[in-house]
């Protein structure tokens, strides 16, 4: 049984007795959010991160959601990608590909894969400009407090660094405030090279769900989620606040180890 509360303006947190019941409960979730979205609108934009969030989408590939799911109104981004080739160990693309969308009915020209044959700056702008595009013919929705695109879900995962997408501690991407796609290339997390959403427009989503398990992220789930004081360390995934948007944090219990308050009851 998961535990489940709202944790004052850091979201909602749902804390999962197994790894099973945290792949039912996002399976789930992400299922519930698409058929809202093609209630209301008629498309479901969702950007996917990489690393361990892919092995945690699988139950959307079995039954019921193989069925039950209108795949053919999804569009696929990514909130982050490493600049390599898309058959690279190393893309976010590649382990999509090959972890969910090559096993579920998704339209081909409705993944947006960022261009691998570029340099990572012209990466970003490109990225951005098919995202402008999509925005004016509503497949990605606008927001209403800005002129950033309102993706109806966006997927993060958390580094032990505290890293969100490939926005990282300290990092001067943090501060970028007018483009919606950027790039490093000094990742300190290998491959050096990658694009990345910007702040403004994950805060913009419609949905936020960060997605973290092990131990290893436990420290870091602390200092994203509880009071760390003025003087704490203000990491990438404390800055995670959308700004009308639900957000919703699927932890495992070996991540949630170091929350304040993990015997959350409703
Ligand atoms: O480099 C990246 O790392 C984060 C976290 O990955 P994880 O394997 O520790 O879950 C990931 O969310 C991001 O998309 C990726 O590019």
């Amino acid at each position: 049984m998961a535990l489940s509360g709202a944790q004052k303006d850091r979201g909602e947190l749902r804390i999962h007795e197994s790894m099973d019941e945290l792949k039912t409960d996002l399976a789930d979730y992400i299922a519930e959010l698409s058929d809202v979205s093609l209630k209301e609108r008629g498309f479901f934009a969702i950007a996917l991160s990489g690393g361990s969030l892919i092995g945690l989408l699988g139950k959307l590939c079995e039954s019921p959601y193989n069925k039950t799911v209108d795949w053919s109104k999804w569009y696929i981004f990514w909130a982050d990608e490493r600049v390599v080739a898309k058959n690279h160990a190393d893309s976010n693309y590649k382990l999509a590909k090959d972890g969910l969308l090559s096993k579920v009915p998704i339209v081909p020209s409705h993944v947006h894969s960022i261009n691998d044959s570029v340099s990572a700056e012209e990466a970003a702008d490109d990225y951005e400009f098919v995202i402008r595009q999509l925005v004016k013919t509503h497949v990605v929705n606008v927001s209403e407090i800005n002129d950033c695109p309102k993706f109806d879900l966006i997927l993060l995962g958390l580094g032990p660094d505290g890293h969100i997408a490939s926005l990282f501690p300290n990092h001067s991407a943090l501060d970028e405030r007018e483009e919606w796609v950027t790039f490093i290339t000094d990742s300190p997390k290998p491959p050096p090279e990658r694009i990345t959403f910007t702040l403004p427009v994950i805060n913009s989503a419609s949905n936020v769900a960060v997605v973290v398990t092990g131990e290893g992220k436990a420290e870091a789930l602390h200092l994203a989620i509880d009071e760390v004081g003025p003087d704490g360390p203000l990491i990438p995934a404390r800055m995670v606040q959308p700004a009308i948007g639900k957000l919703v944090w699927f932890l495992d219990k070996q991540a949630a180890s170091k929350l304040e308050n993990s015997n959350l009851n409703n």
